[in-house]
C-alpha cells in the first residue's frame, strides 16, 4: 500500500451499526403490502456482512433505508450512535447497475465527491490516482464509462465510493450482472480492498456462494413478511484465495444456507 493510502486508511472512521425494529409497508393500488417487520440487526466497525435472501424479500429497501434515502415506516437505523434519516457522506453506496456519469472520465467520476467537498486539487489528484492504480484503473482514466468493460465500470464504482472515506459500504448486488470469471476477480479484489481499508460493508447478493466466501456474517432474510430469518457465521480464514470455494469447510457452510434459503424460496413461491 503507498503511504497516500495507508494515511488516507488511517483517517476512516469505521462505522457501527445498528438497525433496529424496523418494518416497512407499501400501498400499492390502494392496498397496503407490508415487505419486511421488526428487523433488527447490528453490524460492528469494520465487519463484513452479507443481506442474503429470495426475491423481494427487501434486501434492496432495507438497505436503501440505512443509505437514507427513504424512510422507514417505523424503526430505527444509527451509525455511530447518529440516527440515520437522510443520506449522508458517512455512507457509501454501489449499484448493481453501472452509475458512473457517463459525461465524465473515470478519474472525473472517482474525483467528483471529492471536489464537492471542496478537497484540494493536488490531493484529490493524488488521491484518485493512488485508487485507480490500486485497482488497475489508472491505464483508463482519461476513459469514459462506454468504453470501459462492466468489471471496469464497477472498479470504479467500488473507488468512487471508497475514496471518500465512508464509516459504511453498502453495496446492492454490485457483481449480478458481470459474467462467472470477472465476477470472481471482483470478489477477491473487494477483500484485498476491504482488509486494507476495513470499512464496514453491508452487501446484499442472491448468490450463495458469493455471500460465504465473502462475509463475517450472512443475515439470512425470510420472506411474507422479510423478516432475519437466521444467522450464519463465517469463520473461514483470511485472507480468502478463490480455492477456498473448494474446501469442505466452505462447502459445509454452503449447504447450511442453501437448506435455509431453498425453505424460504419454496415458500415464496407458494404464495405468488
Ligand atoms: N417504492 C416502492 N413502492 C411499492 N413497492 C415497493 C417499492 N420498493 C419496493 N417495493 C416492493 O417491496 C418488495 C421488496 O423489494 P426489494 O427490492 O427490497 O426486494 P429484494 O429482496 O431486494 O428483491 P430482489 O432480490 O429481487 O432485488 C417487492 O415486492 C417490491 O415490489
Amino acid at each position: 500500500m503507498t503511504n497516500l493510502l495507508a494515511t488516507h486508511t488511517s483517517t476512516i472512521k469505521k462505522g457501527y451499526v445498528e438497525v433496529e425494529n424496523l418494518s416497512m409497508t407499501f400501498s400499492r393500488r390502494g392496498e397496503a403490502i407490508r415487505v419486511f417487520d421488526s428487523i433488527n440487526f447490528n453490524l460492528d466497525p469494520g465487519e463484513f456482512v452479507c443481506l442474503l435472501g429470495p426475491s423481494g424479500c427487501g434486501k434492496s429497501t432495507v438497505l436503501n433505508v440505512i443509505a437514507g434515502f427513504i424512510k422507514p415506516t417505523s424503526g430505527y437505523v444509527f451509525i455511530n450512535k447518529r440516527h440515520v434519516d437522510t443520506p449522508g457522506s458517512d455512507r457509501g453506496f454501489v449499484f448493481q447497475q453501472y452509475s458512473l456519469l457517463p459525461w465524465k472520465t473515470t478519474f472525473q467520476n472517482v474525483e467528483f465527491g471529492l471536489k464537492i467537498r471542496g478537497i484540494p486539487k493536488k490531493e484529490r489528484t493524488d488521491l484518485v490516482n493512488d485508487f485507480l492504480e490500486r485497482v488497475g484503473l489508472y491505464r483508463y482514466r482519461n476513459a469514459f464509462p462506454h468504453q470501459l468493460s462492466g468489471g471496469m465500470q464497477q472498479r470504479a464504482s467500488i473507488v468512487r465510493a471508497l475514496v471518500n472515506s465512508p464509516s459504511v459500504l453498502l453495496m446492492d448486488e454490485p457483481f449480478a450482472a458481470l459474467d462467472a470469471q470477472t465476477r470472481h476477480m471482483m470478489q477477491e479484489l473487494l477483500l484485498d480492498v476491504w482488509q486494507e481499508l476495513r470499512p464496514t460493508i453491508i452487501f446484499v447478493t442472491h448468490d450463495i456462494d458469493e455471500a460465504v466466501f465473502l462475509s463475517d456474517r450472512i443475515l439470512v432474510m425470510g420472506t411474507n413478511p422479510g423478516c432475519i430469518k437466521a444467522e450464519v457465521s463465517v469463520a473461514l480464514p483470511r485472507p480468502r484465495h478463490i480455492d477456498i470455494k473448494l474446501t469442505e469447510d466452505f462447502l459445509s457452510l454452503n449447504r447450511q444456507v442453501f437448506d435455509l434459503i431453498r425453505e424460504e424460496t419454496l415458500k415464496n413461491m407458494i404464495n405468488l
